[in-house]
Order: structure tokens, then C-alpha cells, then sequence
């Protein structure tokens, strides 16, 4: 799970616990064509695989970039199924030490897709060996203990890394160096979001009134995997409490449930912009006030509900602190300060 999602059991985090995932497995698309929105990366990976399809070679090594639950993971699958190849799938948390990523590249076949997730998180001598393995595919194996330890250098046959990173800027310069493209996955509007849930719908075997999946979509936070994850929810509503269809009434009495509103805010976000706007005048206020206001870490705080609010010019983050935007005191249904002084002045 990405680092900066602290609280999975929020509706509207954007990471995934192993549960999740294995829910989302079955909503991945598998090919390039049915992946929605992302145009640009699309485009770019297209030509990239063709051309390697085309001279019978394997791609070069590819990043992938972007916030959590954006579809780095699905874009790695489809990208060995565009090239008809198998993939093996680790992560940077999951290598401890050299020695296991050796391992897994000793045992690579031609033409293979290494998926490596979180690839900022590789310790340190895990990446040196991988920056020879992606530029010489070669692979130093020791073997031994102690004075007598030899080094065997492998030969690697030719294969592609996928890396993906929540944190592009992390990256040392030489590992980052090492891949030929890196494709930035960006945040998908409302209209791409409908899509992906009529497309998930329809897998669910559900049938989502067109209305239900506008709301819907405009409440996920620019993010499949929360779309999804509140379509499921909307789901148990509709079978639970409603009629089985999955309507804007259906859509919007779930949401109330889970305290999802509008915007996509959930009960924390409010929290924290309440906490802004009524306790501290709008601001300035330090981070640790904050969070002690609301009753979190100031880390939870920063990570979990301070980038989406600012992302949607709700909250401003100033040398001096953080700062509600006049939108903000909008959403929340409250006066600007400025307003209730004209009103006394
Ligand atoms: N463009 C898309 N079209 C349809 N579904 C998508 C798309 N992008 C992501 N999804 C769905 O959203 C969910 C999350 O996607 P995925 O696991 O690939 O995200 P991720 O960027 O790898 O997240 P993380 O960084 O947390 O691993 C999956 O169920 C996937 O099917």
C-alpha cells in the first residue's frame, strides 16, 4: 500500500488493502483499448509498445507515475498483455535485501515485464543492482560467505521493467535515467470517471442509471479506484435498503451513509476545514494545531485529507500556515469573515 494512505477504511482513500485489490482485480480492463482516459500516456505507450512489437525486441523500461489508485498496476498488465508476455509482480517494500531482487532476476524469461511497485522504495543496494540489470542485464550473484565469497556475474536475457511511483521526485537521477519513457497518470474528469463505472457496472452485472454514475463520478475524487469502491457501496445500498436499482436516489442515500458529500469530501476533510474556518478565523494555523483541533496525527492530517482540499482550492498552504479559501467557507454553507465584517462594519 502507498505510504501516504494511513486510513484504508476510509471510503474515499485513495489506496487499497489486500481486499480491495482482489475485488479490483476483476474490474482491471486487460488491454490498452478499453483503459479509460489517460490519453496522452495511452498514446505514448502505444507507439512505444508497437515499435517494440514491430522489431521483435522488448521495450525499453517504463515508469509510470502518478497518485494512488490512478491505474499504474492495470497499465503494467495490459502492457505485457499488449506485448503477449507474462509478468512478475514485486514491490520496493517487499525486497529486503539484494539478494531477493537477484533472485527474481535470475529467474526472469525473455521477454518478460517486471512489475515493480513503489519503486522508491527500493533500499539502497537492491537499486544499484538493479541499475545494472537494466542497462547490462547482467546480475552479480555472490556466492560465499566471508574471504572466500565470489562474485558470478549472470547474464540476463532481455526484459522490461515497469516500475511505478507515487513519488517520481524520490527517485535517484540514475535510476530514473534508466527508463527509456515515463508516462505521469493524472487525475480523470467527471466524464472519464462515468465511464469507468458503467464499464465496472456492467462487469458487476449491475445496471447503473446514467444520473447515478454522474453523481457518483463527481464524488471520487478524480480516482477509478474510489469510483469503484463507491459504486460497490452504492450497490449494497440499492440491495440492502433500496429496490435493487441502482438510481440517483439509490446513489446519493448511500453517499449520505458514508458520509461522502459533494465534492467527494468525507467526514475528516469536513472536519479539518470546519476546524479552519470556525475555529482559527480562516487562518494561518500551524499543522500540529490543527490536527490536535480535529483529534488526528498531524501526519494523517497532512497526508490524507490536506491534498485533496488543496487540490480543490479549498485550503492554501502559506509559509505561516494553513489557510481556508473563501470556497471553502462556501462549501461549508458558512460567511466569509470578510462578508460578516461588512455586515458589523
Ligand atoms: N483507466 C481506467 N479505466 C478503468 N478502470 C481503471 C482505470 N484506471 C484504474 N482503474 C481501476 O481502478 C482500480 C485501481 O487501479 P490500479 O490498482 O491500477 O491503481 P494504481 O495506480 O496501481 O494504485 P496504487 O498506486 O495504489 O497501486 C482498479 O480496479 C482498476 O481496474
Amino acid at each position: 500500500m502507498p505510504d501516504e494512505d494511513v486510513a484504508p477504511e476510509r471510503v474515499v482513500a485513495s489506496g487499497a488493502d489486500d481486499v480491495e485489490r482482489a475485488a479490483e482485480a476483476a474490474l482491471r480492463p486487460r488491454r490498452l483499448a478499453e483503459f479509460v482516459g489517460q490519453r496522452v500516456v495511452r498514446d505514448q505507450l502505444e507507439l512505444v509498445l508497437h515499435a517494440a512489437i514491430g522489431r521483435g525486441r522488448a521495450p525499453d523500461h517504463l515508469l509510470l507515475s502518478g497518485p494512488p489508485g490512478l491505474g499504474k498496476t492495470t497499465l503494467a498488465m495490459i502492457i505485457a498483455a499488449e506485448l503477449g508476455t507474462s509478468v512478475r509482480v514485486t514491490s520496493g517494500p517487499a525486497i529486503q535485501h539484494a539478494g531477493d531482487l537477484a533472485a527474481v532476476l535470475s529467474s526472469l524469461e525473455e521477454g518478460e515485464v517486471l512489475f515493480l511497485d513503489e519503486i522508491h522504495r527500493l533500499a539502497r543496494p537492491a537499486e544499484e543492482l538493479l541499475y545494472v540489470a537494466m542497462e547490462d542485464f547482467r546480475v552479480d550473484v555472490v556466492v560465499g560467505k566471508g574471504p572466500g565469497a565470489n562474485a558470478i556475474g549472470l547474464t540476463l536475457p532481455p526484459f522490461t521493467v515497469v516500475g511505478a511511483t507515487t513519488r517520481a521526485g524520490l527517485l535517484p537521477a540514475p535510476l530514473r535515467d534508466r527508463f527509456g519513457f515515463t508516462g505521469h497518470l493524472e487525475f480523470y474528469d467527471p466524464d472519464e470517471l462515468r465511464q469507468v463505472l458503467v464499464r465496472s457496472a456492467g462487469l458487476l452485472g449491475v445496471e447503473l442509471e446514467v444520473a447515478a454514475a454522474v453523481e457518483i463520478a463527481g464524488r471520487s475524487r478524480g480516482t477509478p479506484r474510489i469510483a469503484n469502491r463507491l459504486l460497490r457501496r452504492v450497490r449494497d445500498w440499492a440491495q440492502v435498503r433500496g429496490d435493487g436499482r441502482l438510481d440517483l436516489d439509490a446513489a446519493r442515500a448511500a453517499l449520505e451513509v458514508y458520509e461522502v458529500d459533494v465534492l467527494g469530501l468525507d467526514r475528516l476533510d469536513r472536519a479539518v476545514l470546519g476546524a479552519l474556518c470556525e475555529r482559527f478565523g480562516g487562518g494561518p494555523v500551524g499543522l500540529t494545531t490543527l490536527a490536535v483541533a480535529v483529534g488526528e496525527e498531524p501526519e494523517t492530517v497532512e497526508t490524507v485529507a490536506e491534498p485533496f482540499l488543496v487540490r480543490e482550492g479549498l485550503m492554501g498552504r502559506t509559509p505561516r500556515g494553513r489557510v481556508a479559501t473563501p470556497r471553502a467557507y462556501e462549501h461549508l454553507g458558512l460567511a466569509t469573515p470578510d462578508a460578516g465584517q461588512t455586515l458589523f462594519d
